[in-house]
Formats: C-alpha cells, structure tokens, sequence
C-alpha cells in the first residue's frame, strides 16, 4: 500500500469514527498517524521535485506568496502591483512558474511571489502544488487570493490543502514545551486546567512517534491536534490575509458582507480599486517597522530608514547598522512612540516602534 493510500484508509476511519469519549483515545493515535504519513509525503522522494522555476532566491526585507485557484486574478495583481510583468489570460494554469516582482512600500522592499494556481488535492501532489506549497512554507505572509463570485467553499479547500502540509494561517504556535529526553520516562505536567486531552492520550500519542523519554508541560488547554502540532517540528505558523478579487462582478451588498469577514480584503485587480488598503493590511500583517537613525546635531536621516521586524530591540538596530556597534554600545537616545519622554536614554533591550528615531553613543 502506498502512502497516499495509507492516508485516504486512515481519513476515511477517522471520518467513520465517532467523536465520543470511548473513542478519544483511538483517534488521537489515528491522528498522529496521519500526521507522520503526511510529513513523509512532504519530503522530497525524487531528485529535482523541488522543480525548475520554483527556486527563487530570498531578497527585500520580506517575502509574500501568492497563492489560490487558477484563473484568480494573481498574475494580474502581480503585474498591478509591481514593475513585473505576469502573463495573465482568462484560461486555467496560465503561470507555471514561480515569478518574483518588488513592492516598494514604506521604504521596504516587499518580494512578491506569483506561483500558478492550486487546485484540491494539491498537497499530495496535483498540478503543481507540492512545488507551490513548498515556497508557500518560506513566506512571511501569504496573500491567500479568491474569487469574490466564487463560493466559500474555494477558501475552505484550500485552506485544507494548506493545513494537511503543516501550514497553519493566522494561529499562534501550541504553548505547549516539549523536550526529548534520553531517559527518565514521559513527564507530563500542565499550568492549567486541561479539558481536551488527558495523561494516558498524551502518552499513547508519543508511543506512535515512539517517544519514551519527554519532557511535556502544556501552558494553555491545547487539543490532541495541537500537541500533535509540536511534535511533528515541520510545522510553520503564517500570517494569512484573504483577498477577494473581482468584486468589480458582483453587488455591493455581498462586496459589504465579504469585506467584512476577517483577515479579509476586497479588490478589483482589473479596475484597481481597494489596492492602497489592501498594501496597508499587508504592512500590518508583516509587521515591519521603520527606525530612523541620527548623528549627533544633525537632522534624522528619513530618506534611508531601516527596515525591521516588529519587536525589534535597540540590540538589533544596532546589528543592523554594523556589525560590532552593540560591543562599543554606550546608550541610546530614541525619539518616538517607544518612549515617555522625548529624547529618552535608553538600554539595548529597550523595544523599537514604527518609526522611531535612534541616536546611538558609543563607549
Ligand atoms: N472581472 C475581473 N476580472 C479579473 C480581475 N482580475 C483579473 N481578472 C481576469 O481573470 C482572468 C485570470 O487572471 P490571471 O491573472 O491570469 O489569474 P491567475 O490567478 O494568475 O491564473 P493562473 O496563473 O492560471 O492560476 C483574466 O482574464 C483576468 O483579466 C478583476 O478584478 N475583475
Ligand atoms: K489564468
Ligand atoms: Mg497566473
């Protein structure tokens, strides 16, 4: 039996298996089954899967993927948005490559990836969705694209598609520490009530993985699948933002109920409406910020800000102006958001915001 035939027996007796106390355990261990089929699907089983045209190279302050059903309207934003052009048309699997262009927004330079579209049962492997769902798991964001006259239920595969791969949209990673020992049995302990899983499924989930020797601490009320989640180490956590495209084909009254949705945006690519607000969620959900730096008796230097990731310290600013700045690291006055008083002294751990502007003194 091949894996996919695996997966498809193991599916169906969940699906067959009825949700109830007596049969928490079996679907937890069915569960983590699946799991480990699923990670063996994802590693690459023949030389060069990873396929021509889908190994493109890092660059900017962050990368974005494009991803959704043919004939969305992706090569088209792709084209609208950047200096780039992608060949769109109004049949399926236009683009069948990965094709990078840059957003300049805010002083950042925001890689955004085309990909050609995906279609159900793209995870094991359809069209080509394991090359598509591979650069998927290297983007800071994903611009998940939709046709607005489409039906939901184009969100909710893909979604699925994108899930069965380890990639989890717009969740936070499981608080739950978990270490492999060499010996010493499985410690289990919680901080918290726990209403999900218990000490016997916890363990019956790591025999599958056939771990003995583990430290286990869940911090929050987490599900057998989210412990699941922290075993399987090839999970990756994304923001994710919906855009609805083509509400040109559609009334107001359904353009007002989608973009009401969450992480959801509303665009017409063709008639370019919305797409300033669609760059402005999008910085939200890089969260990128941009620190000023200045010499002393001279004005900032607003034309060449540095471009960092949000939570940033003064530590980091100082490595990314050079290299050895935080070694001879006196203080810091900072102008902004960040502090009460402006100018403040601040420490290396002092936090950064949007926007701030930082004078460094050396030893
Ligand atoms: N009505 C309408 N049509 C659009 C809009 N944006 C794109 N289209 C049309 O949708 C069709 C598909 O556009 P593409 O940009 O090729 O779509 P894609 O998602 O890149 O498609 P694949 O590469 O095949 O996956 C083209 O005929 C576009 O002109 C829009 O805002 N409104
Ligand atoms: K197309
Ligand atoms: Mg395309």
């Amino acid at each position: 039996m091949g894996i996919l035939d695996k997966i498809s027996e193991i599916e169906k007796e969940i699906a067959r298996t009825q949700k109830n106390k007596a049969t928490e355990y079996h679907l937890g261990v069915l569960k983590a089954k699946l799991a480990k089929y699923r990670a063996q699907l994802l590693e690459p089983s023949k030389k060069g899967e990873k396929g021509e045209g889908f190994d493109v190279l890092k660059s900017g302050d962050a990368r974005v993927a494009l991803i959704g059903f043919p004939s969305v309207g992706k090569s088209t934003l792709l084209s609208t948005l950047t200096s780039t052009h992608s060949e769109a048309a109004s049949y399926e699997f236009t683009t069948l490559t990965c094709i990078p262009g840059v957003v300049e927004y805010k002083g950042a330079n925001i890689q955004l990836l085309d990909l050609p579209g995906i279609i159900e049962g793209a995870s094991q492997g359809k069209g080509r969705g394991r090359q598509v769902i591979a650069v998927a798991r290297t983007a800071d964001v994903v611009l998940m694209m939709l046709d607005a006259t489409k039906q939901d239920v184009q969100r909710l595969l893909l979604e699925k598609e994108l899930e069965s791969v380890g990639i989890r949209l717009n969740k936070q990673k499981p608080n739950i520490y978990f270490k492999v020992k060499k010996g010493g049995g499985i410690a289990f302990n919680s901080t918290c009530p726990l209403t999900r899983v218990d000490e016997k499924l916890v363990q019956m989930i790591l025999h599958e993985y056939k771990i003995f020797n583990a430290e286990v601490l869940f911090r929050e009320d987490c599900t057998a699948d989210e412990l699941i989640d922290v075993i399987s180490a090839n999970r990756v956590y994304l923001p994710c933002l919906y855009v609805y495209n083509k509400i040109d084909q559609i009334s107001m009254e359904e353009v007002d109920r989608i973009a009401r949705q969450p992480h959801s945006v509303v665009v017409s690519c063709n008639m370019k409406l919305n797409l300033d607000y669609l760059l402005e969620r999008l910085w939200e959900y890089l969260a990128l910020i941009r620190v000023y730096t200045k010499k002393p008796g001279q004005p900032p230097d607003f034309d060449d800000g540095l471009i960092l990731r949000k939570g940033v310290t003064v530590e980091h600013v100082c490595h990314a102006i050079h290299r050895s700045l935080a070694e001879t690291f006196k203080y810091a006055l900072v102008w902004g958001t960040s502090t009460k008083y402006s100018p403040q002294r601040v420490g290396l751990q002092h936090i950064m915001h949007d926007e701030d502007v930082i004078q460094v003194i050396k030893k």
